[in-house]
């Protein structure tokens, strides 16, 4: 009979790994799991609930906020406050950071940054959705933590997670040693470990982004998809095309299939539209974790300093092999390398 290994009893198992461990972090991670079951549960019948259509507010990004987006991140921030290992809640849905002042937190240590749904143009079309987060800990020590302590680079995360609500929902994180995935038994409402020790494949054949843009992108990219779509049995190409428009879902299926997902700078978003802090850095971490690649077509995504809240940045993520292959055509292509050539 298959051992049965719930989320909490691993996290439990693995806090030896952390020579200052106290439990807190273990806490932190058993409050997300409680959220992501709650939201879970509203995503399943999402069309008995009234749950569905835009709440009629926009976050500060200028996006129309979808109910779910706004129930999310409510029970994200309540798991959060009354789990008493948060201090501060960086989230997508609100303009500003979410001081924890809670009497269960006056000595929290930890910071989540957080993107409580993502894929949100997909909810009314019962398209798999997600949550990601990212979790530092403070760096001051003294009075309320601020923006400074929320301003850190993804290389200082402590962990960093997504959760799935597709055909099932799993939840996959690392705290910097490895990567584990664990999917959701409704029968015990219990995350189980099903995907130990995850690895990215080192190269792949599937492409994700949003071709509609193409005629936006920077020429490095539109190099890279006609060498994608050129005919060359050697190398496995043709590529196949593969774009769910939810950022966790197609990043999961390239986590277990490989494969590169990208979303550059275009004319309409110049810095690129996903954000470095909720999204970016989290995925980045747990993608590197696996044995791939994240940088922004040049950088290493990890290593950017992040300078607002909800920056954004274009990212090239995946296979270690075809993020090269793309950051070769970002370089070879690049405004820089076509005003040498010119200047010849
Ligand atoms: O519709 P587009 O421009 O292709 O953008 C899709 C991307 O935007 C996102 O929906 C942004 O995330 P949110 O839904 O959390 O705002 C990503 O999940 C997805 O990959
Ligand atoms: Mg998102
Ligand atoms: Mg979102």
């Amino acid at each position: 009979m298959a051992v049965i290994k719930t989320l909490g009893q691993f996290i439990i198992e693995k806090q030896a790994d952390f020579s200052y461990a106290k439990g807190e972090l273990s806490r932190l991670l058993r409050d997300i799991g409680i959220a992501a079951k709650i939201v879970n549960r509203e995503v399943n019948k999402a069309g008995l609930a009234d749950i569905l259509g835009d709440a009629g507010t926009t976050n500060i990004q200028g996006e129309g906020q979808k109910k779910l987006d706004v129930f999310a991140n409510e029970q994200f921030i309540a798991a959060l406050t009354s789990g008493g290992e948060c201090c501060i809640v960086a989230t997508e849905e609100e303009d500003h950071i979410v001081q924890i002042t809670s009497p269960v937190s006056q000595d929290a240590k930890y910071i989540v940054c957080i993107d409580p749904l993502d894929g949100s143009s997909n909810i009314d079309v019962n398209v798999a959705v997600g949550t990601i987060f990212s979790i530092y800990r403070r760096k001051s020590t003294d009075g309320l933590a601020t923006i400074e302590d929320v301003l850190q680079k993804g290389t200082d995360q402590v962990a960093a997670g997504y959760v799935i609500y597709g055909s099932s929902t799993m939840l996959v994180y690392t705290t910097g040693k490895g990567v584990n995935g664990f999917t959701l038994d409704p029968s015990i409402g219990e995350f189980c470990l099903s995907h130990p020790d995850l690895k990215m494949p080192e190269d792949g054949v599937i492409y994700s982004i949003n071709e509609g843009n193409y005629v936006h992108f920077p020429d490095g990219v539109k190099k890279y998809l006609k060498y994608a779509q050129v005919e060359d049995k050697e190398t496995n190409r043709p590529y196949t095309s593969r774009y769910i428009g939810s950022m966790v879902a197609d990043i999961h299926r390239n986590l277990i299939k490989g494969g590169i997902y990208m979303y550059p700078t275009t004319s309409s978003s110049p810095n690129g539209k996903l954000r470095l802090l909720y999204e970016c850095n989290p995925m980045a971490f747990i993608v590197e974790q696996a044995g791939g690649k994240a940088t922004d077509g040049r950088n290493r995504i990890l290593d950017l300093t992040p300078t607002e809240l909800h920056q954004r940045t274009s990212i090239f993520i995946g296979s270690k092999k075809m993020v090269e292959k793309a950051e070769e055509f970002m370089e070879t292509y690049s405004p820089v390398a076509a005003k040498l050539s010119i200047a010849g």
